[in-house]
Order: structure tokens, then sequence, then C-alpha cells
């Protein structure tokens, strides 16, 4: 079985075409995201090109299905490139999240995608939130008075605005944020540093992968929250530990992404990753 393994700001992910995937159980997808026991990944994208416009599956390393990918899609875009099925015109890609629209700039290294409209409506997610906007949602995680943003991107997040940006609260209060009782499928997490009108910093804590070095919806997610406050302009650039993404807004919360995609290997599994399980 072949799969190809990108990355995308650090944010890495094993692609493979359903045929490929149709062969492995959900637990077997999870040792391959495993970075002990298998190839190691923040997720399996599923190439689906039966129909005249591709469509991605997005798999987190804990088996869970994710409806969009911000940096998932910048990957898939890429691969489609790398295999010839596009080349540098626009097209467009069915996520489970919407459709959007991908461009492999010259030199395949930069990919553009507009990732969709921002939606704030806590039934959006879901969250079982009352009122059509929950902007500043009291939060309290472990032991932390926080002020939460609920954003679908067609994935769910909750963006938490703080002064000083501090990674280590992200890693200690993510897993408790992203399994509230208020998110039925729970969520994605992000806390944003306002440094300017056109730059914020984020820390992630992603829905069924964890801490990641980068989101690109997470970076939609986030900058849309930070708009929606009044807080920054259309042109915002995200920074993470992995790197940085250009976020754009147009119309009504429309969101464009512009980052890198860096291919890493083609790889060969053998069988043998899966010797010692039962399914
Ligand atoms: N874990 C996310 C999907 C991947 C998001 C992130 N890798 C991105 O680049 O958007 C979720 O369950 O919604």
């Amino acid at each position: 079985m072949i799969f190809h393994r990108y990355h995308g700001l650090g944010n890495d992910y094993l692609v493979c075409h359903h045929s490929v995937a149709a062969l492995l159980s959900n637990e077997q997808i999870q040792r391959l995201c495993d970075r002990h026991y298998g190839i190691g990944s923040d997720g399996l994208l599923i190439d689906h090109d039966d129909a005249d416009i591709s469509s991605l599956r997005i798999i987190n390393p804990d088996g869970s299905e994710a409806e969009k990918s911000g940096n998932g899609l910048r990957i898939y875009a890429r691969y489609l490139f790398d295999i010839g099925r596009v080349k540098h015109e626009p097209f467009l890609v069915n996520t489970p999240g919407g459709q959007v629209r991908c461009e492999v700039t010259e030199g395949a290294h930069q990919v553009i995608v507009d990732m969709g409209q921002a939606k704030f409506s806590p039934a959006a997610l879901p969250a079982t939130v009352e009122g059509n906007e929950a902007l500043a949602l009291p939060l309290l995680a472990g032991g932390h008075n926080l002020s939460a943003t609920l954003v679908s991107m067609g994935n769910p997040h909750c963006v938490i605005r703080v002064d000083k940006l501090d990674l280590e609260q992200v890693k200690q209060l993510g897993s408790e944020i992203e399994t509230l009782a208020i998110f039925p499928k729970r969520t994605n997490v992000q806390f944003a540093q306002v440094l300017d009108r056109n730059n914020i910093t984020i820390g992630i804590w992603e829905r069924g992968a964890g801490y990641t070095l980068a989101s690109g919806s997470s970076s939609c997610a986030a900058a849309s929250a930070m708009r929606k406050l009044g807080l920054v302009d259309e042109n915002v650039t995200v920074h993470m530990p992995g790197g940085k993404l250009a976020i754009s807004f147009s119309g009504d919360f429309q969101v464009n992404m512009r980052g890198p995609v860096q291919k890493i290997a083609t790889i060969t599994l053998d069988n043998d990753c899966f010797w010692d399980m039962t399914t």
C-alpha cells in the first residue's frame, strides 16, 4: 500500500487513494498515524477521484472524521497537482464540510484555498449554546475563567482570546475544552493573541489530534473571530509554532487562505505494521 506524506507548516498528513483506504479498518488507520508503531501523522487524507470534482475525506489520528481541514486541503491540492490531475488552474474540491476552490500557484509550494464562509451560529458547530452568536462565551477550564468565540469553518472551533499566548496553557486546557458537553461533536480549540490589526499568533489543540504545530481551519477560525470582535482588518497573518498563513476576508466573512506545502516522501507500507493487531 502506497502513502504520500506531506506537511503544511509542520501539520503533517498521509494521503492515499480510496481504494487503499478501503482495505483498512478504522483501528488500522489509527495505527498508521501513530508516531511510534505506524508511519506517524496528524491524520489521513483519502482521495476520492471518481467524480468530475475530486472529493476529500479527512480522518483524525483518533479515527474520528473531520468535515474540513485547511492544511489538509492545501496538501490534497498539491497531491492532485503532483499526480497530474490538476495544473495551475483553480479547481473545486468537495469535502464533508462544503465545496472549496483551490489553486496550486507557480512552483507548487504555495497553495490558495477559498475556505468558505466563517459561521458564528453555535448551531453550526454544533454547540448547545443559546442565541445566534457566541462571541464572548464564558468558559471555565482548569480553574481559569475564559472568554470564547465560537466559529464554524465547516468544522467546529472554539477561539479563546488571550492577552499573552502561553503554549503550555494550550496543552494543559485543550483537551478539557475539546470535550466540553456543549460541543456534541467536540471542537478544535485555539488560544489567540492579537499582535496588531494585521497579525495574530495562535496555539492550537485539534479535535481528534491534540496539540499541532499549525492548522489551516484553526487559522481561518481564529482570524475570523478576531475580525468579528473588530480587532483585525481584512488581511491577517496568522503566526503559529510551525509557521504562518495569510488569511484574507471578502464579502460576509468569506475566508481565503494562502500557505506552503511540502512533500516529504512516498512510502510503501509493510503489512507487518499491523501484525500485532487483532482487527
Ligand atoms: N482535527 C480537525 C481537522 C484538521 C484540522 C487542521 N489540521 C487544519 O489544517 O484545518 C477537526 O477534527 O476538525
